[in-house]
């Protein structure tokens, strides 16, 4: 029996795809976390935790290093909710291009008979634009930034897209039409709107900062639906006193943008849809049985990705460090124990590598021994045993 830890709202969904091998918030000793924004990054993880896996994309509340280094794997469910934070951006353009925010306030500020009386004359304050034809600068083309891509083009709209980091997989998805530049000065210069769907890391805190809105085009509208500091929002602030930014819709609230007109703060609701939390729980809930019961790490983001046909009746896994001859180490301590390795995978990322060991048979009285003898060796993070169910 595997144990579960979940923290925020997990859909129901996602819960009764686990199998009876699994149980729910049952004990203080979980071999998995199924989370969504919960802060990790300074909580002690127990002993027994195996795997973090985010419902959901962005992994900056999990400390990755520190993870690794305590042999946990952390995953992620990549598009499961992208649909929704395009959708969402796609609202927000249209909101922002017809003035519907303003449009609503008036009709709400006025008695019913008022309105009747005024709405002729009062409406050409809400005068608008339509997207067709506009031009969208999209930084970031990964799940969420294709689909507001191709989305963007269905509109009408022109598309200019920068990503140097763009996956060949991702690639594909991306519409030909979408003109692709290699810095974002470029992407930004001639656009009416500009939208990020980065992840946050040392390299896109400030990614969008007063130089980059300086190269933008006057009165552009700026959308921040990736996280809190990748656009900087006292320059945000700045640049709409300058008349730079028309309008900036983000999902993350901070003190310095609060209460004002010329911004929209939703409360981090990008994937918070019934659709995209159903297929975050569902696929995260795979993800936690595939790596307790087969070791799979397909979409692991903190090691290497690895899904290796399980046929024997054990499996053997190594976190460890990628240094020389951890391999050699590993076998030696098997052939110590008399076993016979029928089939061996290894594939490193970075600093960490990990070790696939399939065996036909495993002495019981053997295998703590054989647990402590891996583990004794400095460079190994974590080993588990894993039998066929
Ligand atoms: N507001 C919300 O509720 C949601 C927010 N997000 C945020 O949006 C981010 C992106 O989500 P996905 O598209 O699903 O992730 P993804 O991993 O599919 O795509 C991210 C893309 O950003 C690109 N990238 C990385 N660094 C870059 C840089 N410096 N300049 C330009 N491109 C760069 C990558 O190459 C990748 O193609 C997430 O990491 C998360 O922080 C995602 C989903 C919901
Ligand atoms: O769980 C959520 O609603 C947040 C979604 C999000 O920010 C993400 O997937 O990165």
């Amino acid at each position: 029996m595997y144990e579960v830890k979940t923290f925020n709202a997990i859909a129901q969904s996602g819960l009764d795809t686990f199998t009876d091998n699994f149980e729910i918030n049952q004990t203080d000793e979980p071999d998995a976390y199924l989370i969504r924004s919960v802060n990790l990054l300074a909580a002690d993880f127990p002993e027994s935790l195996k795997i973090i896996v985010r419902a959901g994309a962005g992994v900056n509340n999990v400390p990755l290093d520190r993870a690794t280094e305590k042999g946990i794997a952390v995953f992620n469910t990549p598009g499961s909710n992208a649909n929704a934070v395009k959708e969402l951006v796609v609202a927000l353009m249209i909101d922002t291009a017809r003035n519907l925010f303003a449009a609503h306030d008036y009709s709400n500020a006025h008695t019913e008979a008022d309105v009747s009386q005024r709405t002729e004359k009062d409406k050409t304050k809400f005068n608008g634009t339509e997207l067709a034809g506009k031009k969208i600068a999209v930084i970031g083309l990964g799940n969420v930034g294709s689909m507001v891509a191709n989305a963007a083009l269905n509109l009408g709209m022109k598309v200019i897209g920068y990503d140097p980091y763009l996956s060949a997989n991702a690639a594909w998805r991306i519409n030909n039409k979408v003109k692709r530049v290699d810095s974002i000065k470029k992407a930004v210069k001639t656009a009416d709107f500009v939208t990020v769907h980065v992840p946050k890391n040392e390299n896109t805190i400030g990614l969008i900062g007063t130089k980059e809105m300086t190269e933008m085009k006057d009165g552009v509208v700026l959308f921040n639906y990736s996280r809190v500091g990748i656009v900087d929002n006292h320059a945000a602030v700045k640049a709409i006193r300058n008349e730079k930014i028309s309008h900036y819709c983000t999902d993350f609230g901070e003190p310095v943008i609060a209460n004002q007109p010329q911004i929209t703060i939703t409360p981090h609701i990008g994937g918070s849809t019934l659709e995209a939390e159903t297929n975050g729980a569902i696929q995260g809930a795979n993800t936690v049985m595939d790596y307790l019961e087969n070791g799979d790490t397909t979409h692991c983001v903190n090691l290497p990705n690895m899904q290796v046909s399980f046929e024997t009746a054990y499996r053997i896994t190594v976190i460890h460090q990628n240094v020389p001859n951890m391999v050699g180490q590993i076998s030696t301590q098997l052939a110590h124990y008399g076993i016979n390795i029928e089939n061996m995978a290894n594939a490193a990322k970075k600093s960490v590598a990990y070790t696939i060991i399939d065996i036909d048979g495993l002495n019981q009285n053997n295998e703590s021994d054989l647990i402590t003898a891996l583990n004794s060796i400095v460079e190994v993070y974590r080993v588990r045993v894993i039998k066929h169910q």
